[in-house]
């Protein structure tokens, strides 16, 4: 899905709690990419409005001009604007952007974008921001906004009627103005006296949504109009057509973000909402590198360690060929040894796995390994592996490596995972190089005393199956927390060592 793009066009509030500033923030947490046109320069802080400068109709029409004719629009957020010259002036843009009525009521004229319309009038603090004859202006631009956001004092404005003085009454005022603008309305009971905080979504057939809530203990309210209207864009803009899904996730992030206004220290006035803070809270500030940055840098990370495993006389006597018969049986004993744990610990992931999918993987993966086991047994002992009528005992080297693989699989399934993953990972990689030739040419020979062996490395099967585990791994760690990131990284070094070690203790020359 391509990121939506939100027009927010609003008046500005230099303290970053309301207007533009707000609805940026607002966009940005909803999902969307936020742009703004400025309908009006406000000095306002906290406390109040100072001063409000309106900068030309023609260069508010230069800057819609600038967005719509270069930037695809999702949705569009119409907050403060000002007087009449502002009013018809985004109208006009409106209707030349969007067609004529340019609405989602009107069948075969469908709006390429939805508007929503906060009819903004007074600021938190009593200050104007509409000139009283401005009002009849915004009530003509109703029909060519979808939703239409006011409180109880803007609805009542808009009806020309008095106040609601209950919830009861705004939702009748709200259904009144519903049907004869034929716009949707969210009727919000912010500004009620008492413990709700209700809204309610009123449709122009006098349908009614509404969406109860307490009313949370906080002085600082300054612009949670602009930001929940500007926050509807956006989440409108991701799922377009769902409204009321649209007014209910933003609400309650609205509502998180109002109990947490109190950690924020803006103005001695009434200060905004906290517009990040369950972001923040959850998604921490850390960039958190990709899987694919993960992969890289772990490869690189036992780049050392993988030189060292290349160079071993194991390695290289087994790629010329010169690899003494006894020492590479003593390799494939304890190899056996290993396959059987190694096997178990796979079975371990699968009963752990967060997924059905990762389940079945290391369950496979498990019968893979031991099935390897049965066949290198069948295939390549006999009776090599109890001449002395007692099964061979594993190697200090094979006990250390499997050991490691038992600790890291009690320690959750990102450290057992990342423990497993370089016998996939670099055995796949050796294999493969030694098959191409890499390590040496004569390796491809049809006369290599190993080349039955080596054809085994030559497996499809497998190198899907480490793309398949290197994919669920790098997921994990780039999920995981930075601590757990680490220790991942460490228990993956670590197995990447004792893969060395157990190459390299078969003596060779
Ligand atoms: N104290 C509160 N607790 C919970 N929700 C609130 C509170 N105050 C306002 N809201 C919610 O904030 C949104 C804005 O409502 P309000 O009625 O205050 O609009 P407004 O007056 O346009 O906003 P502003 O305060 O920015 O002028 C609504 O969803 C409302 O329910
Ligand atoms: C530019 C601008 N637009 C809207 C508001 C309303 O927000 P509030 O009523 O919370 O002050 C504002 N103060 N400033």
């Amino acid at each position: 899905m391509l990121t939506p793009n939100v027009l927010s066009i609003a008046g500005t509030d230099p303290t970053g709690g309301a207007g533009i500033q707000a609805d940026l923030k607002s966009i940005a947490a909803g999902g969307g990419y936020g742009m703004a046109v400025v309908t009006a320069l406000v000095a306002q802080n906290t406390r109040g409005v100072r001063a409000v400068h309106i900068p030309e109709a023609g260069f508010l029409r230069a800057q819609l001009d600038a967005v719509s004719d270069d930037v695809r629009i999702d949705a569009v957020k119409i907050g403060m604007l000002a007087n009449v010259e502002v009013i018809t002036t985004v109208t006009e843009w409106l209707q030349a952007v969007r067609g004529d009525a340019g609405s989602d009521r009107e069948g075969p004229t469908l709006a390429a974008f939805p508007v929503i319309l906060d009819p903004v009038m007074i600021a938190a603090s009593g200050d104007p921001l509409l000139a009283p004859e401005a009002v009849a202006a915004l009530r003509a631009l109703l029909p060519l906004a979808d939703l239409v956001t006011p409180n109880l004092h803007e609805l009542a404005a808009l009806t020309a009627e008095a106040v609601a003085g209950s919830w009861s009454e705004a939702l009748a005022q709200g259904a009144r103005l519903a049907a004869a603008s034929r716009v949707r309305v969210l009727v919000k009971g912010g500004h009620l006296a008492g413990a709700a905080a209700p809204d309610a979504l009123v449709a122009p057939d006098g349908t009614v949504t509404e969406f109860p809530g307490a009313r949370i203990a906080t002085p600082h309210t300054h612009g949670t109009g602009c930001s929940l209207s500007a926050g509807i864009a956006a989440r409108l803009a991701r799922a377009p057509g769902d409204w009321a899904g649209a007014v209910a996730r933003s609400r309650a992030w609205l509502r998180e973000s109002l109990a947490a206004a109190d950690q924020l220290r803006v103005g001695g006035g009434s200060g905004p909402l906290h517009h990040f803070f369950g972001l923040w809270e959850r998604g921490g500030l850390d960039t958190a590198p990709s899987p694919a940055t993960i992969r890289a840098e772990w490869w690189d990370g036992i780049a050392a360690i993988r030189a060292d495993t290349e160079a071993l006389g194991f390695i290289r006597t087994l790629a010329d060929g010169t690899l003494d018969r006894a020492h590479f049986l003593e390799y494939v004993v304890q190899d056996s040894i290993y396959l059987r744990a190694y096997a178990r610990v796979l079975a371990r992931l699968s009963e752990i796995a967060p997924s059905p999918e990762e389940q079945g993987f290391w369950a496979r993966s498990a019968h893979a390994a031991i099935m390897g086991e049965l066949e290198l047994h069948r295939a390549r002992l006999g009776d090599a592996d109890d001449r002395a009528g007692a099964a061979p005992l594993p190697s200090a080297t094979t006990n250390g490596y499997v050991n490691h693989l038992l600790a890291a699989s009690t320690r959750g399934y990102a450290e057992a995972v990342a423990a497993v993953l370089p016998c996939f990972w670099m055995y796949a990689d050796l294999g493969a190089r030694l098959v191409n030739g890499d390590i040496d040419a004569r390796a491809r020979s049809a006369q290599h005393p190993y080349a039955e062996w080596i054809a085994t490395y030559d497996n499809a099967e497998f190198a899907a199956d480490t793309e398949t585990a290197i994919g669920y791994v790098t997921a994990a760690a780039a999920a995981a927390t930075p601590e757990i990131r680490e220790r991942m990284w460490r228990a993956f070094a670590a197995a990447a060592g004792w893969e060395r070690e157990f190459f390299g203790q078969t003596p060779a020359r």
